[in-house]
Formats: C-alpha cells, sequence, structure tokens
C-alpha cells in the first residue's frame, strides 16, 4: 500500500519508517531541508533507538523516500498521515495549530482522487471536524477527500516498538463514509490487526479525547505520587516504599509511580493545557480545574529540588553544581520542557556554576541553554562540584561507581532527582544522599 507522512519529526519519522518496515510504499514530507537531507541519507535527525537500522533498511529496500514537494504526495498516495507538531502557543496554554493547517492548505488543493487524510497529532477536540470542512473548501470539487484521526500513543525511547506493536489503534471518523476509511485502516494496520491488536472505531471528537484523556491520566498520575512525596518529606516517610506498596494492588498498578522531578517533555505539559484551554471554549473548564493543580505540582518539583540544594549547600551562589542529565528522560535527546534543563537554569540563575552532562542531549540543550557549561563525561561535569544532581536516569548515571566519583568530586553529595540510584551504595562509600519524597537520607 501507499503511503504518505506529513511531518517527519519524532513521530512522522517513526511513523513513516514503521509502515515501510511493515512493507507499504512509504513517502516522507517535511519542510525542513536539513531534517530531509539528513533522512534521505539514512541519518535520523534525533535519537531513538532502533529506529535509524529500520530507515537505512527501508531507504535502500526502495520502500521508504522523503521530500519537501506536496505535489508528488498528492500524486503518490490516496492515503496521508498528518504528523506536524501541535506545540503550546507562546504565552498561552492553547495548542498552535498553524503547522495543521498549513498542511491542508498546501496537499488539498492538490488531490486529484478519492483521498483519507488520517490525523496522528495531538489536536483539540473539534479539529479533525474543522479540518475536514477546510479540506472540503480548498480541494477541487468532485474528489472526496476524508479527514479522519488516528491518535498515536507512542513513547519516546520506545518508539519503534510501540509503532510496530501498539497497545490499541482507535480510528475516529465522520459519521458519512467510515466504511471507507476502516477498511483504508485496516489494510495500513492489517500486520498488527493479525498480532489481534485492539481496533477501535470511534466518531471523530471521541478519537481526538482519547489521545489527550490518556496523557491527562499518566500526567495525574505522575503528579499524584509527587503530591504524595511532599507528604513524605513532610513526615519522615519513603515514597518508593509507598509507590511500591499501593502498586500491589493491580487497580492502582505500579507503573507511573515514580517519584522525582516530575514530567517533562513535548506531550504530557503542552497537552494537559491544551485541553484545559479547550475545555473552557467548550463551556466546560470546571471539569478539567484539577489539571491546573496537576501542572503546579509537577513545576514546584522543580523549585522543591532547587530548594534542596540551597539546604544541603547553604547557599546556592557560587557552588559548584554538577548536572546529570538533560534529556526529559533517558533513551531520548528531546529537551522541550525538560525538568532537568529547567532545574539546571534555575541554579545557574541564583548564580552557581552548573555543569551539565548528558550521553545524548548536549546538542539540543544548547540550542535552548547556550549558557550552561556542558561538558563530555561524567567525571568532566563532577569535577570538583560541591553538589551532584541526577535529574535524568540514563543507565550511565544509575551504574556509576560511586566510589570513584568520590575522588573527582570536591564534597560527597549526591541529590537523587529520579530516585533512581543505589541509595546504599552511595551512603557506604561516604556521599550525603538526598533524594525526592525520601526524608531519611542524611548521611548514616
Ligand atoms: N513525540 C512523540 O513522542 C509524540 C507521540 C504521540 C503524539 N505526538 C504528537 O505528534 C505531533 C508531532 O510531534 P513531534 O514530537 O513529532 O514533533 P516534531 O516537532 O518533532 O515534528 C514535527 C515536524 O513537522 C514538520 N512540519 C512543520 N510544518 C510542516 C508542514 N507544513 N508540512 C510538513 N512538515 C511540517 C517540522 O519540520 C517537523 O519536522 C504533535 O502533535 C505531538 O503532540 C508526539
Ligand atoms: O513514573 C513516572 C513516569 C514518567 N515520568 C516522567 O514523565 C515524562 C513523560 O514520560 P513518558 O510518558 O514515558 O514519555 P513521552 O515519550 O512523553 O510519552 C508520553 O507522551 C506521548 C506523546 O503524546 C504519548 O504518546 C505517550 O503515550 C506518553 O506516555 C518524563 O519526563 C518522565 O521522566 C515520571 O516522572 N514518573
Amino acid at each position: 500500500m501507499r503511503l504518505t507522512v506529513l511531518g517527519t519529526g519524532y513521530l512522522g519519522a517513526t511513523h513513516a519508517a514503521c509502515m515501510a518496515e511493515l512493507g507499504h510504499e512509504v513517502l516522507g514530507v517535511d519542510v525542513d531541508a536539513a531534517k530531509l537531507a539528513k533522512l534521505q541519507a539514512g541519518e535520523v535527525p534525533f535519537y531513538e533507538p532502533g529506529l535509524e537500522e529500520i530507515v537505512q533498511r527501508n531507504l535502500s529496500a526502495g520502500r521508504l523516500r522523503f521530500t519537501s514537494s506536496y505535489q508528488e504526495a498528492a500524486d503518490f498516495a490516496d492515503v496521508h498521515f498528518l504528523a506536524v507538531g501541535t506545540p503550546q502557543k507562546r504565552g498561552e496554554y492553547a495548542a498552535d495549530l498553524t503547522h495543521v493547517d498549513s498542511v491542508i492548505d498546501s496537499l488539498a488543493p492538490l488531490i486529484s482522487k478519492p483521498t483519507v487524510i488520517f490525523g496522528k497529532s495531538t489536536v483539540p477536540v473539534g479539529t479533525a471536524e474543522r479540518l475536514g470542512a477546510l479540506v472540503r473548501e480548498r480541494s477541487p470539487a468532485r474528489v472526496h477527500v476524508e479527514v479522519a484521526w488516528n491518535p498515536e500513543f507512542l513513547r519516546e525511547g520506545y518508539a519503534v516498538r510501540d509503532t510496530l506493536m501498539p497497545d490499541r489503534i482507535v480510528i475516529g471518523v465522520g459519521s458519512a463514509t467510515s466504511d471507507r476509511v476502516e477498511r483504508a485502516a485496516r489494510e495500513v494496520y492489517a500486520s498488527q490487526l493479525a498480532e489481534d491488536c485492539p481496533f477501535m472505531v470511534t466518531d471523530l471528537a471521541t478519537a481526538e479525547l482519547v489521545k489527550v484523556s490518556a496523557n491527562a491520566f499518566l500526567a495525574t498520575k505522575i503528579s499524584f505520587i509527587n503530591a504524595i512525596a511532599e507528604v513524605c518529606e513532610a513526615a519522615g516517610a519513603d515514597v518508593r516504599l509507598l509507590a511500591e506498596a499501593i502498586g500491589y494492588d493491580d487497580r492502582i498498578g505500579k507503573k507511573f509511580l515514580k517519584a522525582g522531578i516530575g514530567f517533562g517533555g513535548g506531550c504530557l505539559p503542552k497537552d494537559i493545557r491544551a485541553f484545559m484551554a479547550r475545555a473552557g471554549e467548550l463551556g466546560a473548564d470546571e471539569a478539567l480545574t484539577f489539571l491546573r493543580e496537576v501542572d503546579n505540582i509537577n513545576v514546584r518539583r522543580r523549585t522543591k529540588t532547587v530548594e534542596i540544594v540551597r539546604q544541603m549547600c547553604g547557599s546556592i551562589l557560587g557552588t559548584r553544581v554538577a548536572v546529570l542529565g538533560a534529556a526529559f528522560k533517558p533513551d531520548s535527546d528531546d529537551v522541550r520542557d525538560s525538568p532537568a534543563l529547567n532545574i539546571a537554569g534555575q541554579l545557574q540563575l541564583q548564580g552557581a556554576a552548573v555543569a551539565v552532562y548528558d550521553p545524548k542531549a548536549i546538542e539540543n540543550s544548547k540550542r535552548i541553554f547556550p549558557t550552561l557549561d556542558y561538558q563530555a563525561s561524567i567525571d568532566d561535569a563532577c569535577r570538583n562540584a560541591d553538589v551532584v544532581l541526577v535529574l535524568t536516569e540514563w543507565e550511565e548515571f544509575t551504574t556509576v561507581d560511586p566510589g570513584h566519583l568520590m575522588d573527582v568530586v570536591r564534597t560527597p553529595r549526591i541529590i537523587d532527582g529520579r530516585n533512581c540510584l543505589d541509595q546504599q551504595r552511595w551512603m557506604d562509600v561516604g556521599w550525603t544522599y538526598r533524594g525526592l519524597g525520601i526524608s531519611i537520607g542524611e548521611r548514616a
């Protein structure tokens, strides 16, 4: 089957490559010439485990190509996936739909055969219906174009696995022509359906809401445990044990209960804000006021971590801080709304000398926070540090030898912003350890 993917960022490049891996002929379209040049050369412009091999294999097999030409896209396929960014509007909570609209503006007038456009970007409810009307307005008369919504649930770091073996496939369709859209979706995802992947066909609004509700739930779960972490800090309890204990209840489950510096990335923070904004537009803002608190709790983790540095070191001004981790999560080079970088930036603004090391995210970090002192290794970042902060749980950090690092730093103080270190191992060799939601961590 021939299909295009419009927008080849984290989501689009992964979707394009994985669809080619499943045997489809895929054309990826982007407006970023530098990104296209890399992809055409078999280089993935971001870090995602396993993706580059798939891109290279499918480029060589001739199943995957990239272009900037919408004419080529319209001629090539009658099934298109829209995967451009929907960032937060500057100074507002709402989503910026400029890129989504511009895809429709570019593609619709060029369509000359019956076509299905599956939206994959995360959008405010009502967008698909609006785009459907826009397409009808912009495409040639008598050519039938259907806009459907196929939300994406992949996680960065597991993007290939999540695309090839999703937990479920959801297709939102407009009422009139659902059979045609459903047939196209079943053909695209035949491999997953053969593996009994749950497949749900819903109306457009439900499909759009499924996506933002899933992210709102995940964000709520993280902020829930972080709120409990605040109480644990005040009460002298240990949130790690508490999370384990409540997680044994199947109804609660163990996942997404890791307390720490909170959630970041290009999805959860902006998606809960856009969800609140859209609910407000629909007159249902009261329904989601709890998400404001979810956001507040999350942001508070960052200032709390800065306060722990102040408590441990006596002052931030003049303190030498080593920050291990800049990406918003391990196995990714994504620094969008990264809690780690935010904390590093706050510390620098308050007068600390901040050295940062991350295995993959330094180039992206430099673009956002050019003034931090980026180092090429754990040792370089930690040299003569007064305090070390582990803010992204890369394996390289969780397995580092605390005995060796003792000789590198000036004072052995460690803040475990992800509760990912073996506390006893660090304390045994003489480190003063602080986790988040753990008040028992002073040197034994
Ligand atoms: N990153 C994820 O893990 C993930 C997972 C699920 C859903 N999503 C959603 O998918 C969407 C894309 O996210 P992303 O992380 O891939 O963003 P991204 O910024 O990495 O990629 C967006 C791409 O779209 C391109 N683009 C912009 N305007 C274009 C146009 N008119 N035509 C063609 N290409 C254009 C950009 O150059 C960029 O390469 C967002 O709505 C996001 O919320 C992302
Ligand atoms: O127990 C936890 C779990 C996660 N996090 C943090 O939460 C953020 C988001 O993590 P994760 O959800 O794994 O990453 P994303 O790749 O942003 O994926 C989310 O956002 C995507 C884009 O919408 C969705 O497709 C995914 O289903 C959804 O998990 C990261 O900063 C994590 O460090 C925690 O603090 N504690």
